[in-house]
């Protein structure tokens, strides 16, 4: 457990953000299908990659993923598509998450994958690859980005390239376009035929160097904390206007909430301003899932009346993070109410005001943003974090920076 005294945020903070994690475990995939690996600066220390990287140089039989979903989806892929036997298995949630579609999609290429325990979750036995069954093929889009990543990375290797067609309503899109963007900057081009249809031809991945960016999805609780706290700022280094990162939405989303950016020399200047809407406000959260726990609590703290729409992905995540944000909010009087489950919630605030006097304890549900996402309430209160170590799924020095930009109020 870790208390938190309540603090406030200092004149003239600045963040040093950490590498993305999504990026990184692209780059570490590619590096490994490339003939000669380029070199990556900025390697991402988050567990998920350093999983990635400790697999991807291990020789065993059994690759345990942990509880990093990019992980186990982009190894699945590779392993299967580039004809090794390995026993993917992670942890109990992991064995929760679902990847039949992607399972699916690499039986129809030629891919012999066994399910160990129960049907369309892991663990699977992959058992290699023989020859290549077919040059087209189609997955549903509603569900995981990350199977339509894996399969795009790999597809380059198969000798007779191919057409991949998407179905159905397509999540968490700008994390497709990540991938190419990334397989472009390793030499390889996606034809986009339409905004369904990818072509890509057999293709060899070359660079010699890449550097990974910093990482949108952790810079937004620098928002909620600027969004918490009157007349502040922060600088939150490294992050580029120009990045493909969905969670870069975080800028529009968080302007109704009283926080407003601007892109400053070698990083984004955030300061509170003073004017957060007095409307009910719609987010949709369809291209942009990890935000959701972020803004959910800013809204909560601020009084604002939500519809969040474009949250189903949200209940196979590293929790139902639907159903962990209704619990963790109703300590605080705060009310979720799905609508249309699990497509959308709203969030109704608390008639009597914000609570600040009850040193509530924030249970984190093995989920690193349900912590990151609810730490900057400690700018309103004493807080207790149920497991702090859980941020290092994704930002490893999460507490360092809150403790680095904060002092004791
Ligand atoms: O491809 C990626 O790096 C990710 C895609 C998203 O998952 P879904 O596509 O399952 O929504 C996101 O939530 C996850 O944190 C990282
Ligand atoms: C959903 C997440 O990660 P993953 O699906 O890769 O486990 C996340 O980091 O919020």
């Amino acid at each position: 457990m870790l208390q938190l005294k309540k603090s406030r945020l200092l004149k003239g903070g600045i963040v040093p953000m950490e590498a993305s994690k999504s990026e990184c475990n692209r780059a570490l995939v590619i590096n490994a299908l490339a003939p000669s690996p380029a070199k990556i600066d900025n390697i991402s220390q988050a567990r998920d990659s350093q999983t990635m990287i400790r697999l991807l140089e291990e020789d065993g039989p059994v690759w345990d993923v942990l509880d990093a979903g990019t992980t186990m989806r982009f190894l699945t892929a590779y392993a299967a598509l580039t004809n090794r036997e390995k026993t993917m298995t992670g942890t109990e949630r992991m064995q929760e998450r679902p990847i039949g579609i992607l399972v699916d999609a690499l039986r129809s290429l030629g891919a012999e994958i066994e399910y160990l325990n129960q049907e369309g979750y892991p663990p699977m036995k992959i058992k290699g690859f023989q020859a290549q069954q077919s040059e087209v093929i189609e997955m549903r889009g509603d569900t995981s980005s990350q199977y339509i990543s894996a399969i795009l990375m790999c597809a380059p290797m198969l000798p007779k390239g191919l057409e991949l067609r998407l179905t159905g309503d397509i999540n968490s899109r700008p994390y497709i376009e990540m991938t190419i963007d990334l397989m472009a900057k390793f030499g390889v081009s996606v034809e986009e035929a339409d905004e369904r249809t990818f072509r890509i031809a057999p293709q060899t991945y070359h660079t010699d160097q890449f550097a990974v960016e910093s990482d949108w999805s952790g810079a937004s609780y620098w928002f909620s904390a600027v969004a918490l706290q009157k007349d502040s700022e922060l600088f939150l280094n490294g992050l580029r206007s120009d990045s493909t990162q969905g969670d870069k939405a975080i800028i529009d989303l968080m302007q109704p909430l009283g926080v407003e950016a601007k892109f400053d020399e070698g990083g984004l200047r955030i300061w509170n301003s003073g004017k957060v809407t007095q409307e009910a406000v719609v987010f949709d959260f369809n291209k942009c899932p990890d935000l959701a726990q972020t803004v959910a609590v800013v809204c909560g703290a601020l009084g604002v009346n939500a519809h969040f729409k474009g949250v189903q992905s949200l209940r196979i995540k590293e929790t139902d993070r639907t159903l962990a944000l209704q619990e963790q909010l109703a300590k605080f009087g705060v009310t979720i109410e799905p609508v249309n489950d699990p497509y959308e919630f709203t969030i109704s605030p608390n008639p009597e005001g914000f609570p600040t006097d009850h040193n509530p304890l924030i249970n984190t549900y093995e989920d690193h943003r349900m912590a990151m996402a609810f730490a900057p309430l400690s700018l309103l209160m004493d807080l207790q974090i149920e497991e702090k170590e859980v941020v290092k799924k994704s930002y490893p020095h999460f507490w360092e920076d809150l403790k680095k930009v904060t002092e004791q109020a």
